[in-house]
């Protein structure tokens, strides 16, 4: 490499590196139009004072459904007092935990951690509702983990019949998921189902083009002009679309070709950067998922690696050592990190001795360990 190519140490492919983080907002939100729409639709509502439709948004990892209600509640927030709340059910999983969060929101502190009863706490959010005649979107994100938790009927059970037990409080509900195997409407309790008749929005994968497109504005708005070329974007895109179209993975992979580059002390980023940087960020999902895991939980990740391809049966003696749990918690555990695919728990045969499930982690054993350290 020629000494003009060089990167000198004050020296930065980036012009802003922050658009490649996984809080940044983007201003400029392609291809969701239809999307924002019916999103607006059921939202409208809530601006005038009424209660908003309740919405179902569901579609696979890295559509863009929290991006979309994010954008939304902003707007929001900016023309009307609606109270807007998102609830990240990965980190509060249960009914009690929602509520505090929704507390929190709406009054800008903290419930007080122990003795408050759930009635007391939801009371709470319900008479300021109707003292100041107000409206609440709670939009539970990644609604999935509640079902998970064995949680979800209950907590929607109150928000939607908050109304019956408070008159007068006025709540709307948004439910994001992101695991098309659940069948929410079905998995819910009859005496759920028959208040909950959600509008429906579907946020389908992003082809090819439409994440070029999307991601052509990363690459101008985060690294320097002439940085990254259209073989480096086209690249990036085919990688992303071939790992399920999840924008994540093409985000991830701009910012750690970038650094890949850097590392050189290249002041461009080449197609061999993406290919390099793609044997971390295929895993992008995989540390998304370990992250929100529990004690337990990661301890029985670390036991089904140690006894790759073992029966569920023989597996749980090394857990019950680690844990203490019982047998039916392992069972619980064992179809959470089944739905979230991080272990694949499938049922064999044994000569017999009846059906049983087979245990095996759903990637390559080191890269899980790795992110577990
Ligand atoms: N149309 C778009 N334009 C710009 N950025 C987008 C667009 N869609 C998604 N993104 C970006 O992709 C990333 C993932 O989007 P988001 O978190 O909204 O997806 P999601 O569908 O909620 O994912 P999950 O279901 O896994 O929670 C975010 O960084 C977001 O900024």
């Amino acid at each position: 490499m020629a000494d003009d190519e060089m990167l000198s140490w004050d020296e930065s492919v980036f012009r802003d590196e922050h658009v490649f983080e996984i809080d940044f907002l983007p201003e400029t939100f392609r291809h969701r139009e239809e999307q924002m729409q019916g999103l607006k639709y059921a939202l409208r509502p809530a601006v005038r004072g009424s209660r908003p439709l309740n919405v179902m948004a569901r579609g696979p990892p890295g559509t863009g459904k929290t991006t979309a209600v994010q954008k939304l509640f902003g707007e929001l927030a900016a023309v009307s007092d609606v109270n807007v709340a998102r609830v990240n059910c990965q980190v509060d999983s249960t009914r009690y935990a929602v509520f505090s969060r929704l507390f929190e929101e709406m009054f800008d502190y903290e419930p007080p951690t122990s003795g408050i009863s759930f009635k007391k706490l939801f009371g709470q959010i319900t008479d300021r509702l109707v003292e100041e005649d107000e409206v609440l979107v709670v939009a539970l994100d990644d609604v999935n983990y509640l079902f998970y938790e064995g949680e979800a009927s209950d907590t929607l059970y109150s928000l939607l019949r908050a109304h019956e037990a408070h008159t007068g409080a006025k709540i709307g509900v948004i439910i994001i998921s992101s695991d098309l195997d659940l069948d929410i409407i079905e998995e819910l309790d009859e005496r759920v189902q028959s208040v909950f008749r959600p509008e429906e929005v579907f946020f389908p994968r992003y082809d090819e083009r439409e994440i070029v497109d999307i991601l052509e504005e990363r690459v101008k708005r985060g690294f320097r002009e002439g940085v990254a070329g259209l073989d480096v974007l086209d690249r990036v895109a085919e990688l992303t679309a071939t790992t399920g179209g999840d924008l994540r993975v093409g985000i991830d992979l701009l910012r750690r070709a970038g650094l890949h580059a850097e590392m050189r002390a290249s002041r461009t980023v080449e197609v061999a950067d993406v290919e390099e940087a793609y044997n971390k960020s295929k895993y992008v999902h995989l540390s998304r998922h370990l992250q929100g895991l529990s004690d337990s939980e990661i301890a029985l990740v670390r036991v089904v690696a140690e006894h790759e391809g073992e029966r569920a049966g023989d597996v749980y003696e090394s857990f019950s050592e680690e844990t203490e749990l019982g047998y039916t918690r392992y069972s619980e555990l064992i179809n959470k990190l089944d739905q979230l695919g991080i272990i694949e728990a499938e049922y064999t045969s044994v000569d017999g001795r009846g059906r049983s499930r087979q245990l095996s982690l759903a990637y390559d054993a080191d890269a899980v360990l790795e992110r577990l350290d």
